[in-house]
C-alpha cells in the first residue's frame, strides 16, 4: 500500500473546473514536487490533500483511509497525520516560539512534560535551539519557516504538505530551508509533497514531479525527464517540423558522457560523420549521471551520419527538422 493514493480526483467551483482526474500515488519516504502555472490547480489539489477541502468525486486515501468521504469527527483525526508548511508561515505572533511549536501537541492533548521534551528536539532539529523564548516579530524569515516546519513536525506527521514553502524567501534562506526539507526527509524518512512555481525547487528538492495546467495533469516523471522537456520547448526553433524537406537541416539531440565533453567533441563528430554541426544548447540536467546532453543543428542527414553519431555518443536522436536557412 503506498501513503497516499489519489483516483480520479474532480473538484469544480460552479462552472469552473480546478481539478479534472487527477491520479497518482505517493510512496513512504518519497519527495513529490506539483508544478503548475498560476491557477493551474495547485492550491486546490493541496486543499484537497490537506482534507481542508473535498473532492467531488474521486479518492484520496491516505495510510487507507479515504480523506475525500471520511466523516468530519475522522476526517479530523486524520489530519494530525498531516504536516502543514506555509508560504507565509502563519505563525501566532503573540506566542513565543517554543509555544508556536508546541500547538499541535497541545490540541493533540499531549501531557506538559513530553510536550515540553518534543518541543526541545524539534526546535534542536530545526536549529533554533537558542531561540525558544522570542517572538515571530524577532525573527528573520528563514527563522519564521523553520519555526513553521518544526510546528508541522511536531505531532509527528506522516506526510508533510508544503504550500510554496520558499516563495517568500530570498535565494540563500531558500536554499538552506530545502536542505532542512530534505534533511528531514532523509533523517526521518519523511514523505514530502511540496507546490511551487519555482523550477530550481523542483530541480533540488522533487524525486517526482507533476506538471498541472488547466487542473490537469499534463507531464510527469523524474525533474531531469521534466526539465529537460522544458528546457527544450524554450530553446528549439518554432519553426520544427517533424518531416525533412528538401536540404532541411536535423535538430539532434546527443547524449554524451561528462568526460567526452572535455575534448574538442563536435570537431572529431564532424570529422567522423562528414556533416557540418552547430550547437544550439548543452542541458545539464543530466550531470550527476555523468551524461550531457547536447542539442546540434545538422547539415543534411544520413543514415550513415546518424550511425557515425551513434558510435561516438551514448545516444543520438533526431527531434525534427528546420529549412536550411534557419
Ligand atoms: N474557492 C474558490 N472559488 C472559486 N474558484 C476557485 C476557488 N478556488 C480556486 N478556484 C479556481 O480554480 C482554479 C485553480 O485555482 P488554484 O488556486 O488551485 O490554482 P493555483 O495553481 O494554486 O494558482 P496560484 O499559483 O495562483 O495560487 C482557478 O481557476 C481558480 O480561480
Amino acid at each position: 500500500m503506498k501513503l497516499l493514493e489519489v483516483e480520479r480526483l474532480n473538484r469544480s467551483f460552479g462552472g469552473q473546473v480546478a481539478l479534472h482526474d487527477i491520479s497518482f500515488n505517493v510512496g513512504k519516504g518519497d519527495r513529490l514536487g506539483i508544478i503548475g502555472r498560476s491557477g493551474a490547480g495547485k492550491s486546490t489539489l493541496l486543499r484537497c490533500l490537506s482534507g481542508l477541502d473535498r473532492p467531488q468525486s474521486g479518492r484520496i486515501l491516505l495510510e487507507g483511509e479515504d480523506m475525500a468521504v471520511l466523516p468530519e469527527a475522522r476526517l479530523v483525526l486524520l489530519r494530525r497525520r498531516i504536516g502543514l508548511v506555509f508560504q507565509h508561515f502563519n505563525l501566532l505572533t503573540s506566542r513565543t516560539v517554543a509555544a508556536n511549536v508546541a500547538l499541535p501537541l497541545e490540541i493533540a492533548r499531549v501531557p506538559k512534560a513530553q510536550r515540553h521534551k518534543r518541543v526541545a528536539e524539534l526546535l534542536d532539529l530545526v536549529g533554533l535551539a537558542d531561540h525558544a523564548g522570542k517572538y515571530p516579530a524577532m525573527l528573520s524569515g528563514g527563522q519564521k519557516q523553520r519555526v513553521g516546519i518544526a510546528r508541522a513536525l511536531a505531532a509527528q506527521p506522516a506526510l508533510l504538505l508544503c504550500d510554496e514553502a520558499t516563495s517568500a524567501l530570498d535565494p540563500e534562506t531558500t536554499e538552506a530551508i530545502l536542505a532542512l526539507l530534505a534533511d528531514i526527509n532523509r533523517v526521518l524518512g519523511l514523505t514530502i509533497v511540496f507546490i511551487t512555481h519555482e523550477m530550481d525547487v523542483v530541480r533540488r528538492l522533487a524525486q517526482q514531479v507533476l506538471v498541472l495546467e488547466k487542473g490537469r495533469i499534463v507531464a510527469r516523471g523524474t525533474p531531469a525527464d521534466i526539465l529537460d522537456a522544458n528546457q527544450l520547448d524554450a530553446i528549439l526553433p518554432p519553426n520544427l517540423s517533424q518531416t525533412p524537406h528538401d536540404g532541411s537541416h536535423a535538430i539532434v539531440r546527443l547524449t554524451v558522457t561528462a568526460q567526452a565533453m572535455l575534448a574538442p567533441l563536435l570537431q572529431m563528430l564532424e570529422q567522423q560523420c562528414q556533416a557540418k554541426l552547430t550547437l544550439l544548447q548543452t542541458l545539464p540536467a543530466r550531470e550527476e549521471e555523468g551524461l550531457v546532453d547536447l542539442v546540434v543543428q545538422m547539415d543534411g542527414l544520413a543514415v550513415s551520419t546518424m550511425n557515425a553519431l551513434q558510435a561516438h555518443a551514448c545516444a543520438a536522436e533526431v527531434i525534427g527538422y528546420v529549412p536550411a536557412y534557419s
